[in-house]
């Protein structure tokens, strides 16, 4: 297993340029035109009634026409729709044209879909497309990605050429209202971060790849019979999260180890109200492997008599502990905190000491608010790395937005940049959550963003942050030198896996922490 990197327009763009000039004309419009039809193939269930391919005016919708010649020479029934004039200077696409309609292709100016369509094809828009103003799209491409996404609301298989249409590959925001909701994305030469972020997941479908040759030489053939190209790889903008982060949690506990082996976390928050957030994280933290877990509920609790109640009656291996430890001198320095889950107002009042003394530190929910509100606090948590101090801040994009003093628009129109912008900031580790959380590390660690590409939309339950908070802290006890954003990765990716296994139907954050705990079984030795 190796990481995928992931490369934005530019990165894209250098890649193609050196691509170009390794290989005789069109060869790389044939290659992904090829890829396009034999993926169509596989998808195509239904030999007797039509594919639909709504071509653009530039190589991405080249790419459709090629696809079309190959799919026409199979005996599909196929028909391209051409909706708006060609680029000028696309020569690659013109001549795909010439030899579409040369081989007998249907192509037509008609922007309706044909009766029966059993696949479709969006080869519309891929990397060309931009925001500028004269761009707002015509009608006509207006039409066609609007009949496009009424396809895939009927389930009709829709394969999006590169990139779903509209969908922006640097930042997984919309260009368009109506960009294409691919069932699935055929994506050439590069990886993209806006695949995987944002609106990305939701509008790519399922995700594949083709190198068009990158990994070798270009010539397509194992047996060289031109020299390889001096290549420059540029810089990648992103890495992707996958199941190697996890590598490192799949071995068995060593025969000696004992509860002291797997360190100690201190969830502190649940203030009145909201004290199932931090019985969460607790929980979490616990199934995580945490050795021994402690917890304490700001605010007041009522005392029966001498008995001070449990932290969780549902989990005895949960321990209370009183909130006043935070005091300077204590133990704070030797264990993980988890500190904001449901703190409410009060957290703001232990935030100073725990900034102040705590080793590993994951701030969430009304942690990150009490933060975003006072610069004092920001000041303490920006001296933390300083002396050694680590802190991961999982915010999602509100909680993100007040932190930068922002909104959230701005932030999911740029989640790598406010991801990063926030760790560098504030001087610590950032998971910002939500579809493709982006995990950013401070830029003098030179390391740099990753995007998770696992999860879905059932991990949007109540609770399901606490969970993810807790999670990470008791990775963290367990691992107290390791790398804080190696961790964060293993917990959002190990999370996302978790909501995956949901089915339809609501997943409620408490059974979430039991498929997160099980997944490890499945996954050990
Ligand atoms: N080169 C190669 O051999 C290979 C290329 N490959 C493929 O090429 C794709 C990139 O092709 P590309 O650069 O031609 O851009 P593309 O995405 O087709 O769009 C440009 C056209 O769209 C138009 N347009 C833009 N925005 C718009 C908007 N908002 N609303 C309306 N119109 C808009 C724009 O208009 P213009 O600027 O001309 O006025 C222009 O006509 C890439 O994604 C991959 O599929 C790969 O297969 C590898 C081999
Ligand atoms: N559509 C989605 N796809 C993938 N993950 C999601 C989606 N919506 C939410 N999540 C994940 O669910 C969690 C929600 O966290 P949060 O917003 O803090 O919830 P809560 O405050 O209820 O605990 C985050 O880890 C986030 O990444
Ligand atoms: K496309």
């Amino acid at each position: 297993m190796h990481t995928l990197s992931l490369y934005g327009i530019a990165g894209t763009r250098t890649l193609e340029t050196q691509a170009l000039a390794a290989t005789p004309p069109q060869a790389l419009m044939e290659r992904a035109g090829l890829a396009v039809a034999k993926l169509a193939l596989a998808l195509h269930n239904h030999a007797e009634r039509p594919i639909w391919i709504a071509c653009g005016p530039g190589n991405n919708g080249g790419d459709g026409l090629v696809a079309a010649r190959h799919l026409h020479a199979q005996g599909c029934q196929v028909i391209a729709s051409l909706p708006t004039r060609q680029s000028a200077g696309s020569v690659d696409a013109h001549a795909a044209l010439l030899a579409a309609q040369a081989a007998g292709v249907r192509i037509t100016q008609d922007l309706t879909p044909p009766a029966r369509t059993a696949l479709a094809i969006d080869a519309l828009l891929g990397i060309g497309a931009t925001t500028k103003p004269d761009h707002s799209p015509d009608q006509a491409l207006h039409q066609v990605l609007r009949s496009l996404n009424a396809l895939s609301a009927r389930d009709i298989a829709t394969l999006a050429v590169d990139v779903p249409s509209g969908l922006s590959v640097e930042t997984g925001e919309c260009l368009h209202a109506d960009a294409v909701h691919a069932t699935h994305c055929l994506t050439f030469l590069t990886l993209k971060p806006g695949l995987f972020t944002g609106h990305g997941p939701a509008h790519c479908g399922e995700i594949w790849f083709d190198d068009l040759g990158l990994s070798g030489d270009f010539s397509g053939n194992v047996a060289n019979d031109i020299a390889p190209i001096n290549r420059i790889t540029p810089d990648a903008d992103a890495d992707l999260i996958g199941h190697d982060s996890l590598l490192n949690w799949l071995r068995p506990a060593h025969p000696l180890s004992h509860k002291g082996s797997h360190g100690d976390v201190w969830v502190i928050g649940g203030a009145p109200a909201m004290r199932g957030a931090a019985r969460l994280a607790a929980r979490a933290a616990l199934a995580a492997g945490a050795g021994r877990v402690y917890g304490s509920m700001l605010g007041d609790i009522t005392v029966a008599g001498d008995e001070t109640p449990e932290f969780d009656s549902q989990r005895p291996e949960l321990m209370r502990r009183p909130v006043e430890v935070t005091a300077p001198g204590t133990f704070l320095p030797s264990l993980t905190v988890v500190c904001g889950c449901g703190g409410g107002q009060e957290i703001h009042a232990v935030l100073p000491a725990i900034l102040k003394g705590a080793a590993r530190l994951v701030l969430d929910a009304d942690g990150l608010n009490a933060l975003g509100a006072d610069p004092a606090l920001q000041a303490l948590l920006i001296q933390r790395r300083a002396v050694g101090q680590n802190t991961v801040l999982t915010p999602h994009p509100l909680e993100a937005a007040r932190l930068l003093g922002t909104d959230t628009h701005r932030v999911q129109a740029g989640r790598l940049k406010a991801a990063q912008e926030l760790a560098d900031r504030l001087n610590c580790h950032v998971v910002l959550k939500g579809a493709g959380s982006v995990v950013a590390a401070p830029a003098d660690t030179g390391r740099k963003p990753l995007i998770n590409c696992s999860g879905s939309p059932a991990l949007a339950t109540p609770g399901s942050g606490d969970v993810l908070a807790g999670w990470l802290g008791g990775l963290w006890a367990q691992a107290p030198a390791a790398c804080p954003q190696g961790l964060a990765a293993a917990a959002v990716y190990w999370h996302g896996l978790a909501g995956e296994s949901q089915g339809l139907g609501p997943l409620r954050a408490a059974d979430l922490i039991e498929r997160m705990h099980g997944l490890r079984s499945r996954w050990g030795p």
